[in-house]
């Protein structure tokens, strides 16, 4: 992977259907979907369920590009080697998935990936400030993490500003991930943001047998974004 702020858009397949990931990644990309997304949520953590490594794996055998996997579980160590085994490119860990966020980034890291550091609406950037020398990625949430198709929370905007400053010359992408649409799509674009996650946005009006939708959601998305920076 090489580092560039260029807009990324990553769909989450959160919105795909279930029974098709195979077909709904080779349909993405090519649609013009620069990384895919992958959203692992355990129950726990978060209020709802998905799938494991073994399902990941599955998919990365449809996926060239980037193969972007968002951990919304805790413990998070206990599965990092089966992630990374799975194919993972970048692998992202909630920074309130605990208990040792250090550790975790360090662990990742050391299968030669990328490490992404997630944060949610209700948490602040001070701890992020102690981190910066050990990821590639921080992820800020613009919704609560569990469900997609959820209301955009526009407070984070101000978030991605600060986050941008902090981060300066550091090569460190800054992605969204919540409520992505052609509206908001130009806030966190303005604010510093390189990578948009979008679910809803994407999928909506599209299928594997109908898959152009998927390419006009894209495509309107980035342009919003492009036109704002
Ligand atoms: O991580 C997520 C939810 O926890 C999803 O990636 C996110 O919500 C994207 O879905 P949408 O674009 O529909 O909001």
């Amino acid at each position: 992977m090489t580092f560039s702020r260029a807009i990324k858009i990553a769909p989450s397949i959160l919105s795909a259907d279930f029974a098709n990931f195979g077909a709904e990644c080779e349909a993405i990309e090519a649609q013009g979907a620069d990384w895919v997304h992958v959203d692992v949520m355990d129950g726990h953590f978060v209020p709802n369920l998905t799938f494991g490594p073994a399902t990941c794996a599955a998919i990365r055998k449809h996926i060239k590009g980037v193969m972007d996997v968002h951990l919304m579980i805790a413990p998070v160590d206990p599965y990092i080697d089966a992630f990374a085994q799975a194919g993972a490119d970048v692998l992202t860990a909630h920074l309130e998935a605990g208990p040792h966020i250090h550790r975790t980034l360090q662990a990742i890291r050391a299968h030669g990936i990328k490490a992404g550091l997630a944060i949610n609406p209700g948490t602040g950037i001070e701890s992020v400030t102690e981190l910066l020398d050990m990821v590639d990625l921080i992820c800020v949430m613009t919704v609560n993490p569990g469900f997609g198709g959820q209301k955009f929370i526009t407070s984070q905007v101000s978030k991605v500003q600060r986050l941008r400053q902090m981060i300066g010359d550091r090569p460190i992408h800054i992605e969204i991930d919540g409520g992505i649409t052609p509206e908001t799509a130009p806030l966190v674009a303005a604010a510093g943001a390189d990578v948009l996650v979008a679910g809803s946005g994407v999928f909506k009006g599209g299928s594997v047998t109908n898959p152009a939708p998927y390419g006009e959601n894209i495509r309107a998305i980035r342009a919003a974004a492009e036109a704002a920076r």
